[in-house]
């Protein structure tokens, strides 16, 4: 939340809407920091986690087997990846974390091009050339070489998407259908044509409007920057976490520089053994109550009590909070602030998402992917005919077998040999997104499948035997990631500011569409930020 807060009087109720990891860290921050407050946090399903969700089943021999139904790897370079870590050593469950070094075949990333063949994105010449050879890199060498010539003139005042700032500073459009579309199906699920350049490549567009160019802002700030530490080796952010939770500085420090070395961090069990240990340890806290099964509906706020109150369903409320804070999906939110004020919901009305059809393959006994193959997955383009949909496909097992155990210096090192485990394949297939809005209905379970399976024998060659001999999991991840479209930021900033006015500063917003990212760090580092500056003196 970028507006500032109100300070929270001694023994406040607080209130938290949504337990997926941004309203338990927030939860868990706030509940550290201040044990005079009391907190509820309110989830509207089962069981707490939201999108991160390690699914344990069993394959077709009956043996068990993890499927990551949402996040699974986390940046190394990330203010949240470190506060996590941390909290993981707090809640000894460090030995959970694992990594994965730059250099690892893990690392590996393609793209789709218009045959159906992968290609590597570059790390290294050779790579590099078969990139350039490919008909997906069409615009992209006469692309670079003018970009610093081209001249910013045609720059709109406002937000544009990200194919039009792509395309004018390119030259073409061919770098934005072809290149810079996968990407972004690979973090928002989403249309280049449709996204704000602003919110999802800012520094980019600031460097446009600084330098004239991005390639010569990406050298200057190179050159001004690097990554900003601390003299005791710390990021501002980690500095702050420290000072405010009195953390051992070297220990930190130690966690900025080698997280710092690594591309993907991961946890054994998957992302929700993160989100389980923070549960179970909350629900020993006496000054916080989780409640789940329970969906908030109407926010409103007392004329003469200046406190939130709650609707719950079935006539139910819950009232007397000091603070509320939002962290689930700004398209949900409408309904939340109509009857406190209807311009606000009407506000809110313009924030849509995307879904996600999520499928899972995975066959025991044998790695179907070639060596050739061996990364961390392939993105689809703009510019494919694609009928399945697709968006991407993560090579789960690939990722899993190039994890190290970190074992960093406050860790007990395992001198036993760990059993060498029987060889698998794991996939998780992605499809939908932006394709989906043109659809009345999300496709079925098995036209997904279908789907998923027409993919992996066309563009990786696994036989249609494999295909049938492993088990298949389907979820719809309904509206799991918010749609940044054009002018983005600018309703952010009047959304933020209706809500603080209306709720006189006692609502604030957090989770994937008020921070700086949609990435499990970003919503992390964003629950602190805040709870940071409801607690400062
Ligand atoms: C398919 C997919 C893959 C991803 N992969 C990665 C990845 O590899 N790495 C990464 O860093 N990030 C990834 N992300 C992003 C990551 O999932 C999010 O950053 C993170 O899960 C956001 O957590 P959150 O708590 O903000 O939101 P959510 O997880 O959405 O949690 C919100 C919670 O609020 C609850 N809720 C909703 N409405 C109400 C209500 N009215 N009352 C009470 N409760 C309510 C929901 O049930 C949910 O539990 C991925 C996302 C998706 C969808
Ligand atoms: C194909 C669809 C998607 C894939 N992942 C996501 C979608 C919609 C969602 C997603 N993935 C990541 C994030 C967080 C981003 C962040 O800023 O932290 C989100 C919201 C992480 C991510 N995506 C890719 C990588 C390598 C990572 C982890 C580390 C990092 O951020 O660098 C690229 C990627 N995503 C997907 C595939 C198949 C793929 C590359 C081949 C799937």
């Amino acid at each position: 939340m970028l507006g500032p807060l109100n300070n929270l009087p001694a023994n406040a109720r607080v209130g938290v809407v949504g337990g997926g990891i941004s309203g338990l860290t927030f939860t868990y921050f706030l509940g550290k920091l201040r044990p005079d407050v009391k907190i509820t946090l309110f989830e509207s399903q089962p069981r707490t986690g939201g999108w991160i969700h390690s699914f344990n089943t069993r394959d077709k021999n009956g043996d068990p087997v993890m499927l990551e139904q949402g996040p699974r790897t986390l940046r190394g370079v990330s203010d949240g990846t470190v506060l996590m870590a941390d909290i993981l050593r707090d809640l000894k469950r460090q030995s959970a974390i694992q990594y994965v070094r730059k250099r690892s075949k893990a690392n590996r990333k393609f793209l789709l091009d218009p045959n159906d063949n992968l290609v590597q994105v570059p790390n290294s010449i050779t790579t590099l050339i078969k990139f350039l050879l490919n008909p997906l890199s069409k615009g992209l060498i006469s692309g670079f070489l003018g970009e610093r010539m081209r001249s910013a003139a045609g720059r709109p005042r406002g937000d544009e998407s990200v194919h039009s700032f792509i395309s004018r500073r390119f030259g073409n459009e061919y770098v934005s259908t072809n290149l810079v579309s996968a990407v972004f199906h690979g973090i928002y699920a989403d249309d280049v044509k449709q996204l704000s350049a602003r919110k999802v490549m800012g520094r980019m567009v600031e460097y446009e409007a600084k330098y004239g160019s991005i390639l010569r802002g990406a050298k200057k700030s190179k050159q001004a920057n690097g990554r900003q530490l601390t003299p005791s080796g710390l990021t501002p952010l980690v500095s702050l976490y420290q000072d405010a939770f009195e953390k051992d500085k070297y220990e930190l420090a130690r966690l900025c520089k080698d997280f710092g070395k690594y591309s993907m961090i991961g946890l054994t069990g998957g992302l929700e053994t993160f989100t389980k240990a923070v549960s179970q340890e909350l629900i020993k806290w006496p000054n916080v109550e989780i409640v789940t099964s329970k969906k908030v509906g109407k926010i409103t706020l007392g004329k003469m009590s200046q406190q939130v109150t709650v609707s719950l369903g079935g006539g139910q409320i819950s009232s007397g909070f000091d603070h509320l804070r939002l962290t689930t999906n700004p398209s949900s939110w409408a309904e939340l602030f109509i009857q406190e004020s209807k311009p606000l919901s009407e506000l809110s009305n313009r924030a849509t998402s995307n879904t996600v059809l999520l499928v899972n393959y995975y066959l025991p006994g044998k790695d179907v992917l070639l060596k050739g193959q061996q990364g961390f997955g392939y993105l689809v383009p703009q510019c494919d005919e694609n009928v399945e949909n697709l968006l991407g496909v993560i090579f789960d097992s690939v990722i899993e077998k190039n994890y190290k155990a970190y074992k960093p210096v406050f860790s007990r090192t395992s001198f036993f040999r760990t059993k060498k485990k029987k060889d698998y394949t794991k996939l998780t297939i992605m499809l939908g997104g932006h394709h989906l809005k043109y659809e009345a209905n999300a496709p079925s379970k098995d036209i997904t499948i279908r789907a998923a399976k027409y993919a992996l024998h066309n563009h990786l060659g696994i036989s249609l035997e494999d295909l049938e001999a492993g088990s298949w999991e389907f979820v719809t991840a309904k509206n799991c990631l918010p749609h940044f479209f054009v002018g983005y930021n600018e309703w952010q900033n009047q959304l933020e500011s209706q809500v603080l006015q209306t709720y006189k500063a006692k609502v604030s917003l957090g989770g994937m569409g008020f921070s700086k990212g949609p990435g499990v760090p970003d919503v992390v580092t964003d629950a602190f930020q805040d709870v940071l500056k409801l607690t400062e003196e």
